[in-house]
């Protein structure tokens, strides 16, 4: 597996029943990483000092630098942290008709709740943490308000070199850059984002697992109206291939990213993310991006654009009978036995 210098211990590893495949280490200066992230194919990068003003974030540092302001933290009793929407549910009642209000509201069970913290807190519980207790995630967007030294320090990165990347290949907009503080063993459950995802590994270590979007149908995402929309139903810890038979079909790539790498995650590629030993806790800092314009359509389609054709079905099908719960039977009885 490639990993990066100081490699944590392999065997500590948890095992999956899927073959997994390593996800190439290259130098940023190689040019075979331009061509991978313009096949949308994911490559660690090594070298690119994208984040080396962030190389002294470390819980000290932070508690010290990022002012005195609430953060977000996700707090949950097991190690899953699976993302949770609640703006989905406004929206559930928005596309919904009048027949289903008097339906009883759906109960939603949330994995991790997320509640406000002063750093120099979260600080503290995460020093003081012991296995048993509560898992806490520190999810926090990056901004002028982040403190004077974290502020001072991003103004530092190497925009240039990911502006660069961004240009070159046709990204969006930067929408915003992710904090993300964890302890050892928290995971975050296999999903896709809708952003091309430039992952900066700062401090301790984190085993990166992905799959190509054509393998949507191995992984079962939640309805694109569910709070769990982009998440995967399936959990690679705990596989149940009865209710998830195609699991069975799963192929993956990974990387164990450390201090200094910077993944490319391309837009809609599955990836779970577990936070690894030997470090207690890992910081990391995501650089998000819109997609690029579409521009010339070419044929065959890829699996990328098949989920996002899919997504738009979902959407509308669920509009037009403004009964979410009424998608699943329209979409067996199209295509069973017909297609
Ligand atoms: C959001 C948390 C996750 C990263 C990720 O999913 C992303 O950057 O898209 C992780 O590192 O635990
Ligand atoms: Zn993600």
């Amino acid at each position: 597996m490639s990993t990066s210098r100081n490699e944590p211990d392999q065997c500590n590893l948890r095992k999956y029943d899927f073959p997994l495949d390593d996800i190439p280490r290259l130098n940023c200066m190689d040019p075979q990483v331009d061509e991978l992230i313009k096949s949308k194919k994911p490559v660690v990068l090594t070298g690119s000092n994208l984040v080396g003003a962030a190389s002294k974030w470390d819980l000290d540092y932070l508690e010290k630098n990022m002012g005195n302001g609430d953060f977000t933290i996700f707090v949950s009793k097991g190690n899953q942290f699976k993302f949770f929407d609640e703006k989905k549910l406004a929206e559930i009642d928005s596309v919904s008709g009048a027949h289903t209000k008097n339906r009883p509201q759906k109960e939603y069970i949330r994995p991790a709740k997320s509640c406000p913290i002063k750093i120099q807190d979260f600080a503290k519980r995460v020093r003081e943490w012991k296995d048993g207790d509560e898992r806490l995630y520190l999810q926090q967007a990056l901004s002028s308000t982040s403190g004077a030294g974290v502020v001072q320090d991003f103004i530092r990165f190497r925009w240039d070199w990911v502006t660069a990347k961004q240009k070159l290949h046709n990204w969006g907009k930067l929408t915003y850059n992710l904090l993300l503080v964890g302890l050892e063993g928290n995971v975050t459950p296999c999903h896709y984002d809708e952003q091309e995802n430039l992952f900066a590994q700062i401090h301790g270590h984190k085993r990166c697992i992905l799959f190509p979007p054509e393998q949507f149908g191995c992984l079962y995402p939640h309805p694109v109206w569910h709070p769990h929309d982009r998440q995967s139903q399936v959990d690679l810890d705990n596989p149940d291939y009865d209710r998830f038979p195609k699991m069975r079909d799963l192929h993956g790539v990974q990387a164990v990213v450390g201090p200094g790498d910077v993944l490319y995650i391309p837009i809609y590629w599955w990836h779970h993310i577990e936070s690894v030993k030997p470090e207690k806790y890992t910081v990391s800092l995501n650089f998000w991006y819109k997609a690029g314009p579409v521009g010339q359509v070419e044929y065959p389609i890829k699996g990328y654009q098949k989920v996002a054709i899919m997504r738009n079905v979902e959407k509308m099908l669920a509009e037009a009978m403004q009964d979410p719960e009424e998608v699943g039977a329209l979409l067996r009885t199209m295509v069973q036995g017909r297609f």
